[in-house]
């Protein structure tokens, strides 16, 4: 028996702005579930998911979307017409209502018969819980709500696969925590991308996780293995210690440090985050 195509499969994926590799040589298949994407400032994640969304075209590098090659004119419509992309900014008209953008959003689709897109525009807006504010300005609405209204105009269609571009930046927590039973139910049937600075987010959502740096995959794997990076390597000290990466005074009264522990140290519970701090230290972690 044949193994099925994974849902997204990314082959070598390059591309350079400038003599700058944003994206290097980066291969990666994607399944069901949300996996989550993390890199510090610059690592190549927007640059990786707008090629991923067919936004951008790679210099390199061969890519398939639930079976379409974007690499062609027919297989790049085809591919739009089964993903959904939330960018970093979404570019929400404030003069539009939340039913107004979708419903846009939703012609842009090519839903060319007006009862079914409205019907759609409906289910998606009273996915995300705005089913009351539907008529309501985007400017009258809250941060948090405008994220779930593009949200919304990503889940349209249906598509098989969700790109999400730091969708929770700017929440507050309680707004957060929302967003994230949201993010969780839209991947209980399909692939979900998450690129986010929250590693809690990650820990919370993710059952595979990866790290970028300067274009490159550090780290492919659970979240469970990063946290497990820093096994060994994460200790309490009542002084700041040498050979810690990062270490800090907590509220506790004693420093909590990340790196090369003293003979002897009192080693604590690592975090996904530390391990992530890690991943990034020694380049080249493998899954
Ligand atoms: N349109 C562009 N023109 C020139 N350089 C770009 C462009 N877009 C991205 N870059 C560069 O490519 C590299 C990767 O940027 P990218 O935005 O993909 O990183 P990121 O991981 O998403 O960062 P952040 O977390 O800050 O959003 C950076 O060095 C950035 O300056």
């Amino acid at each position: 028996m044949s193994t099925p195509e994974p849902v997204v499969s990314a082959t070598g994926l390059t591309l350079s702005y400038r003599g700058t590799r944003a994206v290097d040589d980066v291969s990666l298949d994607l399944d069901r579930g949300v996996v989550g994407l993390l890199g510090p400032n610059g690592a190549g994640k927007t640059t990786l998911l707008r090629i991923l969304a067919t936004a951008t075209p790679p210099d390199r590098g061969s890519l398939r979307v639930l079976g379409h090659d974007p690499g062609t004119v027919r297989g790049r419509t085809e591919a739009r017409r089964v993903l959904g992309y939330l960018p970093q900014n979404p570019g929400l008209h404030p003069g539009f209502t939340a039913f107004e953008f979708v419903d846009y959003v939703a012609i842009l689709k090519e839903m060319t018969d007006r009862r079914a897109r409205h019907a759609e525009v409906r289910r998606v807006l009273d996915g995300v819980g705005l089913a009351e504010v539907r008529g309501k300005r985007i400017r009258a609405l809250s941060g948090g709500m405008r994220q779930r209204v593009a949200l919304a105009a990503a889940l349209v269609g249906d598509p098989g696969f969700l790109v999400l571009d730091e969708p929770t930046v700017g929440l507050d927590p309680e707004q957060r925590m929302r967003f994230r039973e949201l993010i969780a139910e839209a991947g209980a049937g399909r692939t979900v991308l998450l690129s986010t600075h929250q590693t809690e987010d990650v820990a919370m959502l993710c059952r595979r996780v990866i790290v970028m740096d300067r274009g490159r995959v550090r780290f492919d794997g659970t979240p469970q293995k990063l946290a497990a990076l820093a096994g060994g390597r994460v200790w309490a000290s009542a002084e700041r210690s040498s050979g810690a990466l990062a270490g800090w005074l907590t509220g506790a009264g004693e420093f909590r440090n990340v790196g090369d522990p003293p003979t002897g140290a009192r080693l604590v519970e690592p975090t996904l985050e530390d391990g992530y701090l890690l991943a990034l230290d020694e380049k080249g972690v493998a899954a």
